[in-house]
């Protein structure tokens, strides 16, 4: 991306929405300052009530973090590790963002952690079905005292995909349930796999959310968001309707 665009981005961001926490640490900290305010909130959130609730993005952005997280001296039996959104294919297919957290994040000591899968291992049930179990499964976990977002160059975050025939529902205010089935768009992005995607509710019922942004297009994406002058937070724009909300901490890394 363009040094000059990425340098008005920061500013942008803050003029619009000025309760974002912003951070744009120099290349060379980036990584060890996401994971050391991550597990930082984490041991903070373990002091205050006992145990910790960490919802997770999938994708391939979040690896590094994952293997960098993987090795912080937290208190991992205490800690609970889900997911926002999944893929609906075969259970150890490569595109499950759980089988993702299994071996990026979930080895060594953080192995003693509890992982809620949205779909559990087994024979893959139907979409409708996989959503009501995910619906059963997130209705019996506290809410989450991080999640960690993921953003992809389209502006979805979780699998709140813009053009899918289920965005709505997913970015209903007073949507009640907790996770959706996302049918995809047309032309549908890759991987093109049915999703489950929690939903803008449940999102905002987490304690803090963070985003670390990385990537040229991304950026560029986030820049179009900003710049939007009528409705940032459009369904063209399923990002925006989590940036300009002011319910729930909203950290937001950038690169140098
Ligand atoms: O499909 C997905 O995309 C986003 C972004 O993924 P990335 O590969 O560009 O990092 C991710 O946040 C989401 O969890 C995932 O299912």
């Amino acid at each position: 991306m363009d040094a000059a665009v990425l340098a008005r981005l920061a500013p942008a961001l803050q003029a619009r929405w000025p309760h974002l926490r912003l951070r744009q640490p120099p290349a060379e900290d980036a990584l060890a300052d996401l994971v050391g305010t991550v597990a930082g909130t984490l041991r903070a959130a373990v002091a205050d009530h006992g145990a910790a609730t960490l919802a997770v993005s999938g994708g391939r952005s979040p690896v590094a973090l994952f293997e960098a997280l993987r090795t912080q001296a937290l208190p991992w039996a205490q800690l609970t590790v889900t997911l926002v959104d999944e893929r609906w294919v075969a259970d150890g297919h490569p595109d499950r963002n759980d089988r993702l957290v299994r071996e990026h994040l979930l080895q060594g000591p953080a192995a003693a952690a509890q992982f809620v899968p949205l779909i559990a291992p087994g024979p893959l049930p139907t979409l409708a079905e996989a959503a009501a179990a995910a619906e059963a499964r997130l209705a019996a976990l506290p809410p989450a005292d991080l999640v960690l977002l993921g953003m992809g160059a389209d502006a979805h975050t979780a699998s709140l995909f813009p053009g899918s025939p289920d965005l709505a529902a997913g970015l209903d205010p007073r949507q009640p349930a907790r996770v959706l089935a996302m049918r995809l768009p047309d032309p549908a992005p890759q991987p093109a796999h049915p999703r489950l995607s929690w939903t803008l509710p449940q999102l905002l019922r987490a304690r803090a959310l963070m985003l670390p942004l990385q990537g040229a297009d991304k950026l560029a994406t986030l820049a179009r968001v900003v710049a939007d002058p009528a409705r940032p937070a459009s369904p063209a724009w399923p990002i925006a309707h989590l940036l300009q909300q002011t319910a729930v901490p909203f950290t937001l890394w950038l690169p140098h």
